[in-house]
């Protein structure tokens, strides 16, 4: 047979409401021999590296995979816990926590499920689970708050691929990107509060998101455009001038030129410009993860403070926080508007309020 069924379908299955948080993927354990499959995978997507496929082979089977496993690895050690990578586990509490907040509003109408681009959960694994519980309508909601193809368009891509070797697909809705929803926003500037009444403030704020290679925002991508709208508008939340704030980008991988400025050279530069105190927020990252513990939180402190900075503090990503959750509860609402399914479930709600029912 060419294409798969859903397993476990009966006639007189209720339809499902399916809302899938998806977030990068992250290695099994920090070692070596988990970091190759990782890596290999991810660094073979063509959404994340754009070099042709017969030179990029060759860069990346002979060279890249026989060093960068090691290197990595031992930096994934460092942030590793006893519940594991940290980005897993987080993911994973967001997860329950965003099942819980739609059960209260949908009852037992909707199946809220997380997946991993790399490693597992798989998409189409997750996908397959998701359509066994009855899932019709699906929400894809990467969280990724910037678009990028890297990344948002890259998860579109396994969602899609998934659905080619199916025979009964779900309605499809796909959140490409919340980097200017208010609630979104305001979140942000609420974590940074908090840490300013715990801290005081610092010299500057430096908002720092994973960079991407300069040549995929000439040839088109909105991603450069949509950090700086970003940090444009926190800033205008937190009342901050433009000389009390900085967008830089992060995590380079590669040769050539990545979007400018550089966050290590940056924290390099800033204390011989008389910046003494940063505090750093990373908004483009939903979880916290290798990238912000390790490189924002320990080397990019040591970067700043050995070029005479006095004071450095990194201002954790929103994570599981409960205003997060209703974040991204509200991306759900929004993007399930219409869906008959909505109406049931309203309709059956307020028919149980009304009757007084205590479910
Ligand atoms: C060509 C390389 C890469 C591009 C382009 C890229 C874009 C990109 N990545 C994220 C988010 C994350 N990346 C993470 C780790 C990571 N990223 C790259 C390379 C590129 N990323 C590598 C090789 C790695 C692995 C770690 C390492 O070896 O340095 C992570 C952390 C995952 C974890 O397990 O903690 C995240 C998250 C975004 C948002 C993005 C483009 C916008
Ligand atoms: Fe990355
Ligand atoms: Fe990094």
């Amino acid at each position: 047979m060419k294409y798969k069924s859903n397993a476990g379908f009966s006639h007189s299955q209720s339809d499902k409401l399916g809302v899938l948080i998806t977030n990068l993927g992250t290695p099994e354990s920090p070692t070596s021999g988990a970091l190759r499959p990782y890596l290999k995978q991810f660094l073979s997507d063509p959404r994340v590296v754009e070099v042709p496929k017969f030179i990029w082979w060759g860069i990346l089977n002979l060279v890249i995979l026989n060093i960068r496993p090691k290197r990595s690895a031992k930096a994934y050690a460092s942030v590793w816990t006893d519940d594991g990578s940290p980005l897993m586990h987080i993911t994973k509490a967001q997860c329950q926590a965003l099942a819980a907040r739609c059960a209260q509003t949908y009852g037992d109408d909707v199946v809220v499920d997380f997946a991993m681009r790399y490693g597992n959960p798989a998409v189409d694994d997750v996908i397959e689970r998701m359509l066994a519980k009855g899932v019709r309508k699906l929400i894809v909601l990467p969280l990724y708050p910037q678009y990028c193809a890297s990344t948002t368009a890259s998860t579109f891509d396994a969602v899609a691929a998934d659905f080619t070797k199916r025979r009964w697909i779900p309605e499809l809705r796909f959140v490409t990107h919340y980097h200017d929803d208010p609630g979104y926003i305001q979140a942000l500037a609420n974590k940074v509060r908090a840490h300013w009444d715990e801290r005081g403030k610092a010299d500057m704020l430096v908002m720092s998101y994973h960079g991407i290679p300069k040549r995929y925002l000439l040839n088109g991508d909105p991603y450069h455009c949509e950090c700086h709208k970003t940090s444009r508008l926190l800033a205008e939340a937190l009342g901050l001038q433009e000389t009390q704030y900085m967008t830089t980008f992060q995590s380079r991988f590669g040769r050539e030129e990545w979007l400018q400025p550089y966050t290590d050279f940056t924290m390099k530069a800033l204390p011989g410009k008389g910046v003494k105190s940063v505090q750093v927020v990373c908004p483009g990252f939903s979880a916290d993860c290798l990238e912000t513990i390790e490189e924002i939180g320990e080397e990019n402190r040591e970067y700043f403070m050995a070029a005479g900075g006095e004071r450095y503090e990194y201002i954790e990503a929103l994570n599981s926080d409960p205003e997060h959750i209703e974040v991204m509860f509200n991306l759900v609402e929004q993007n399930l508007s219409g869906w008959r399914i909505e109406k049931n479930m309203i309709t059956r709600q307020r028919l149980a309020q009304a009757l007084g029912a205590t479910e």
